[in-house]
């Protein structure tokens, strides 16, 4: 895309008039997640690691929908996490600030908590048959 278009699209005001338009906006937010969020790149290769243990083990439909739902549920809650540190960053700027503190830790303990659904999930699905292995 050409800079000045690139230029006149990040500053973008007013509502988005086509399909289009807000498509690339979110592709731009899922871009912005990639390139500027560690734990979100992180949580990614885990998922990928996990899914590719989950072909090789071949687990079943009910499984593959308790994965999913435990992927989502941790890149749901990073998305969020990164929303709270983006506006209370905007809002409080550099200075210390313990409502910012409270809403910052608060989003990371979410990410945390689905994090650890995210784990049981995993052991769940993958102990039982690892130990069938070992059988
Ligand atoms: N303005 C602030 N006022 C008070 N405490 C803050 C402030 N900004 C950050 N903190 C504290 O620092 C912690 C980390 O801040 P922040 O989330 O911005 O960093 P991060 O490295 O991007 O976090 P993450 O590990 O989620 O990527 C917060 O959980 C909070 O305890």
């Amino acid at each position: 895309m050409p800079m000045a278009s690139k230029d006149k699209q990040t500053q973008q005001l007013d509502k988005n008039k086509t399909f289009i338009q807000s498509l690339g906006h979110a592709l731009d937010g899922i871009k912005r997640l990639l390139l500027e969020e560690r734990n979100f790149r992180f949580d990614l290769i885990m998922a990928i690691l996990v899914l590719a243990l989950a072909v090789i083990m071949r687990i079943n439909i009910n499984e593959w929908l308790w994965l999913f739902a435990a992927f989502f549920s941790v890149i749901g809650s990073e998305v969020l996490n990164t929303i709270v540190e983006n506006v209370v960053d905007l809002i409080v700027g550099h200075h210390f600030d313990d409502l910012a503190k409270r809403a910052k830790d608060v989003a990371a303990g979410g990410v945390l908590l689905s994090a650890l659904f995210a784990v049981i999930i995993g052991m769940l699905i993958f102990v039982p048959k690892f130990l069938a292995l070992l059988k």
